[in-house]
């Protein structure tokens, strides 16, 4: 986890620049993404360019609203479990976020650094790949992402919100939110996802069977837990568990950004126009896909 008073401080000040932000003032685009002004910003975005990574950094990639949060406490209870020391980043977590010095100032952090990022595959810095990092990527079906990311900005009252469920489905269907559209940012993470440094994590997956997923993602960063140890990790990140502990982890927003934790909420704002359209994109997008076939639309998607 990151350091927590880091953390909270550095979201307290996002919801701080957030209160004076209209919804048509939060972005802006950087080669030709979308971001949020609260948190991003170009002079770090040239910074990270320069960024060097390490073969024993732990990059956690997923598209805003996939369980990045979740992935991180499960790793960073990993390193703490094979290394007996508490994981904590002086930083905030997510690379791309923050001042442009802030990668000069994680040159000093120990290994191993857990990086969590939204970026695209192409927008990683170099070093990542050419000091072969091990990346996982998180993803979680688009339906349930699409409502997650519209709560949490109609749900946290800094946040500037959306007028409708309807107007934000239209803007993320365009791609034109955070971090961009779900589907370039998966079309883009297909062509890396069978490298060997790369695992695909599905966040319907762990909720299926939490221990066997954690158990993977230890035996693909190459540690050796007992399974009482990988028990007693699945048993701390339930979701249940995360959120009880929400607002000593990360301030007023935790009990936000562990609102529900459920595969299916999107039945409950989805009409049927809107999950034609989407079911029409995923074929269009990622059917055929090896990451398509991966992310059980099926199963996860169709009513
Ligand atoms: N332990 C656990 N189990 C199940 N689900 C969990 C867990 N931790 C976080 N979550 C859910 O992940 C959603 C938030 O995703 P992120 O952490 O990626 O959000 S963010 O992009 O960093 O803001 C958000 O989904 P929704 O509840 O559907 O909004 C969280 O509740």
């Amino acid at each position: 986890m990151a350091d927590q008073s880091k953390f909270i401080e550095y979201i307290d000040d996002a919801l701080e620049k957030s209160k004076e932000t209209a919804l048509s003032q939060l972005f802006f685009t950087y080669q030709g993404i979308p971001y949020p002004v609260t948190m991003c910003a170009s002079e770090t975005f040239r910074a990270l360019d320069a960024f060097e990574a390490r073969a024993d950094d732990i990059v956690l990639a997923s598209y805003p609203k996939c369980g990045s949060n979740w992935i991180l406490h499960i790793v960073s209870e990993l390193v703490f479990a094979v290394s007996k020391k508490k994981y904590t980043c002086p930083e905030f977590p997510v690379l791309e976020c923050g001042d442009a010095e802030k990668y000069q100032r994680m040159k000093l952090f120990p290994s191993p650094r857990i990086l969590t990022t939204h970026l695209h595959y192409d927008k990683l810095p170099q070093s990542i790949f050419k000091n072969k990092a091990k990346i996982l990527v998180i993803f979680r079906n688009p339906k349930d992402t699409a409502v997650s990311f519209f709560r949490f900005h109609n749900d946290v009252p800094d946040i500037p919100s959306y007028a409708s469920w309807d107007e934000f489905f239209r803007q993320f269907m365009k791609g034109q939110v955070s971090w961009g559209s779900y589907f370039d940012f998966a079309i883009n993470w297909n062509k890396y996802i069978d490298n060997e440094n790369v695992k695909f994590i599905l966040y319907e997956d762990l909720k299926e069977n939490l221990v066997v997923g954690i158990k993977e993602i230890s035996e693909f960063l190459g540690f050796s837990l007992a399974d009482e140890q990988i028990r007693a990790i699945s048993a701390q990140s339930t979701f249940q568990a995360m959120r009880e502990n929400s607002q000593e982890s990360h301030g007023a927003i935790g009990p936000f950004l562990f609102r529900k934790g459920e595969v299916g909420d999107w039945k409950n704002l989805f009409n049927e126009t809107q999950n034609q359209e989407m079911d029409e994109r995923f074929k269009e997008c990622l059917a055929g896909t090896f990451l398509g076939a991966k992310l059980k639309y099926e199963s996860h998607c169709l009513a």
